[in-house]
């Protein structure tokens, strides 16, 4: 194989090929991977400096040998929130270097230990930096073993749950519940007078706190901390910095330590501006505006243009919002997701705000489509609500209808169209929305 086109005589790749030459540089992009996923930690967030510090001083305690706090942190996704506690642990574990403390700080994502056995298991992995999780032990064996182990090694243990929303136990029992259990380790016979231990709890779901027993909620919310959607402002300064780390020839411009603007030939401030707004109107979240930014350089790139444009920023926006929806829609059951083709069924008629019989007369329809059995209108209105504590509905009570009484008015909060594109064409829920979307979809 010489690398020829076999499909053109002389071999010589052409546009009309489809056939693109690869390429070891790009005249944009400088690390495309500063701006994929989460990989890259970012070292400063003055945009939020006071939750920083009230992460601070939950852990502080801990440097003076006392016990740190609890902490809760909530948000919206992509507020920072993961970010600011691991820039603040990475802080903490190099002063406790070298001031020669004995503070272990665990990180474990609750995500995949979604119970409390699985989070100590994860627990004394980490502890005992072993290669495998435990395995074969009861709930009382794994315990034993995490407060033994803190008991006979000393110091301050700080437990990160990050998406702590995500534990689930099958067993009600509160005493065994690692919610319980660990943010009040420190003052119950489990663990020895000197030694420290503390929770950070971190969730974007705003259902987890009212699901609680009084007693898990009394021992978890010690303090809480609201990381609240960053505005315009901040996505922009977030926006420069990653600029100026994953593309060619930027650079932040400072003046007296304020972030003033931004010195590139490859974009301009209106493109970051458009990713900011852009970001802004879904949430604030930075994840969703570092995404966008990241995705209209690649196109850029693979245009082989030397600026990134609006119009680059135009075609990622789409791709974007796709991927934000869905993560959004992956945290809903199917009821939830047939009310919401409710709403977007009204939606795309241009019904909305509408009222919950309204929609719940598209509902009842939907759901036998697919073979469910309907929920009554009154547990149906418990899904809508479900939807608009994660932002994909906005739902108001109105007080003083027709009638004197209150009701509930419900629109779309998300994009209609990719939120319809997602349910008629996407691998995981085609199957079951497709014929519905085909419906919501004829008029749009
Ligand atoms: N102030 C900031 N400065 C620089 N980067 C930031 C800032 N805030 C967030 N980011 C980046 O945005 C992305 C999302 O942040 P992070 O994962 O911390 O959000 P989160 O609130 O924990 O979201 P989720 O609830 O979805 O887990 C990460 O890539 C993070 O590095």
């Amino acid at each position: 194989m010489d690398g020829s086109d076999p499909s053109e005589p002389g071999g010589q790749p052409t546009q009309q090929s489809g056939l693109r030459d690869f390429s070891t540089s790009s005249q944009v992009l400088a690390d495309g991977d500063v701006f994929q996923g989460d990989k890259i930690q970012p070292e400063s967030m003055p945009e939020r400096e006071s939750e920083l510090g009230e992460i601070h001083s939950a852990i502080e305690p801990a440097a003076r040998g006392e016990n740190p706090r609890n902490l809760f942190i909530y948000g919206k996704p992509g507020q920072g929130k993961t970010a600011a506690v691991r820039l603040k642990r990475e802080q903490f574990s190099q002063f406790a270097d070298r001031e020669d403390l004995d503070v272990t700080i665990t990180y474990i994502e609750c995500n995949s230990a979604n119970k409390s056995y699985h989070v100590l298991t994860t627990a004394l992995k980490k502890l005992k930096e072993l290669n495998n999780k435990p395995r074969g032990r009861t709930i009382d064996n794994l315990y034993s073993e995490v407060f033994d182990y803190m008991n006979s090694h000393g110091g301050t243990y700080i437990y990160v749950l990050d998406e702590i929303d995500r534990i689930k136990d099958d067993d009600e029992n509160d005493d065994l519940n690692i919610l319980y259990k660990l943010p009040r380790a420190y003052s119950s016979e489990d663990l020895d007078d000197d030694i420290g231990c503390s929770v950070i709890g971190i969730s974007n779901d705003r259902r987890f706190k009212s699901n609680l027993s009084p007693r898990i909620k009394d021992a978890l919310y010690d303090t809480e901390v609201d990381f609240s959607p960053y505005t315009h402002e901040n996505l922009r300064t977030i926006l420069y910095r990653r600029a100026a780390k994953g593309l060619n020839d930027t650079e932040v411009i400072y003046k007296d330590g304020e972030t003033a603007g931004l010195r590139s030939s490859v974009i301009s401030e209106s493109v970051i501006e458009a990713c900011a707004e852009s970001a802004e109107r879904e949430r604030g979240s930075a994840r969703q505006a570092i995404d966008l930014l990241g995705q209209a350089a690649t196109i850029a790139h693979d245009e082989r243009d030397d600026e990134v444009s609006i119009s680059h920023v135009k075609n990622a926006q789409q791709e974007v919002n796709k991927n934000y929806i869905k993560n959004m829609l992956n945290d809903h059951t199917s009821d939830d997701l047939l009310a919401l083709c409710g709403v977007l069924y009204l939606e795309s008629r241009a019904k909305t705000p509408a009222r919950t019989n309204q929609i719940h007369e598209h509902y009842t329809t939907y759901a036998e489509s697919v073979g469910d059995t309907p929920l009554v209108q009154r547990r149906m209105r418990d899904r809508l609500q479900d939807l608009s504590l994660t932002g994909v509905i906005n739902m108001v009570k109105v007080v003083g209808g027709q009638r004197g009484g209150a009701r509930w008015e419900v629109e779309l909060a998300i994009p209609l169209d990719e939120t319809v594109d997602i349910l008629l064409n996407d691998d995981s829920y085609a199957e079951h929305y497709e014929r519905i979307a085909e419906e919501i979809a004829s008029e749009l």
